[in-house]
């Protein structure tokens, strides 16, 4: 199925970009047959774009990403990390994919800000370091936990953040399709999630301007603040 997907997908670094509707009807029978880590077994990441998001590198570009401790929680290929990474802003990238975290250090390891990141093996929703955060980026991971999840992803979100810090969801797919990972998110859920039921403030909800064509008109970017 991944295969027959390749004629019509955005390709990216080399890597094939399916839409959120496409890699809805073979990814969730492959982490359920073993979860996250099979997906990485198989190379079955239809989401990998293989190189940093291009909405990290206008922010970075235009000096909008704040500095600080920083995560990257579900960091997959851990590009963005990498990308976010320098002396002003240490990036840890949190997976529980052993393969993932393993490819991503065969990839980044060795680059020049290495000393500026860290992979880390741990759980989204159980690892509480004793350093918070001043910036959580979360992309392609909100829609990738099932439904009955997401308050204890806006929990886990407020609790790994300082006081003050700034959560960035890049909100992917606003679509219409049914079943999951990934599941299709909105707006609205985020804003029951993270305002409705939680200290957070939206600074600003807008449409992603960086989009890659396969997500275009699919996304949305909103930057909230903890605020108590
Ligand atoms: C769909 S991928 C997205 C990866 C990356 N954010 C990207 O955009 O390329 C989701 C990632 O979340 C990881 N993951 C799933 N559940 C997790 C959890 N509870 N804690 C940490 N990572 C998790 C998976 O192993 C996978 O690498």
């Amino acid at each position: 199925m991944a295969k027959q997907q390749q004629t019509s997908s955005y390709s990216s670094g080399g890597n094939i970009i399916p839409t959120p509707e496409e890699a809805a009807t073979f990814q969730p029978q492959v982490v359920a047959e073993g979860g996250w880590e099979k997906c990485w077994e198989d190379g079955v990441t239809p989401w990998d774009q293989g190189r940093a998001t291009p909405l990290i590198l206008h922010l970075l570009d235009s000096s909008s990403l704040p500095l600080g401790r920083t995560l990257v929680p579900g960091c997959g290929g851990g590009h963005d990390v990498i990308a976010m990474a320098n002396p002003e802003r240490f990036v840890v990238g949190l997976d529980i994919s052993e393969k993932a975290l393993k490819k991503a250090n065969e990839t980044y390891g060795s680059a020049p800000n290495a000393k500026y990141f860290a992979f880390v093996k741990e759980d989204v929703f159980t690892w509480r370091p004793d350093e918070l955060f001043d910036l959580i980026f979360d992309y392609v991971f909100f829609c990738a936990i099932e439904l009955e999840l997401r308050p204890a992803w806006a929990k886990s979100m407020y609790e790994l953040l300082k006081p003050d810090g700034e959560l960035i969801t890049l909100m992917y797919p606003i679509t219409d399709h049914v079943g999951g990972a990934p599941y299709k998110v909105s707006v609205s859920a985020y804003v029951r999630r993270c305002v409705g039921s939680l200290g957070f403030k939206a600074v600003s909800i807008e449409e992603n301007p960086d989009s890659i064509p396969t997500r275009k008109g699919k996304e949305m970017l909103a930057r909230w603040k903890k605020i108590n």
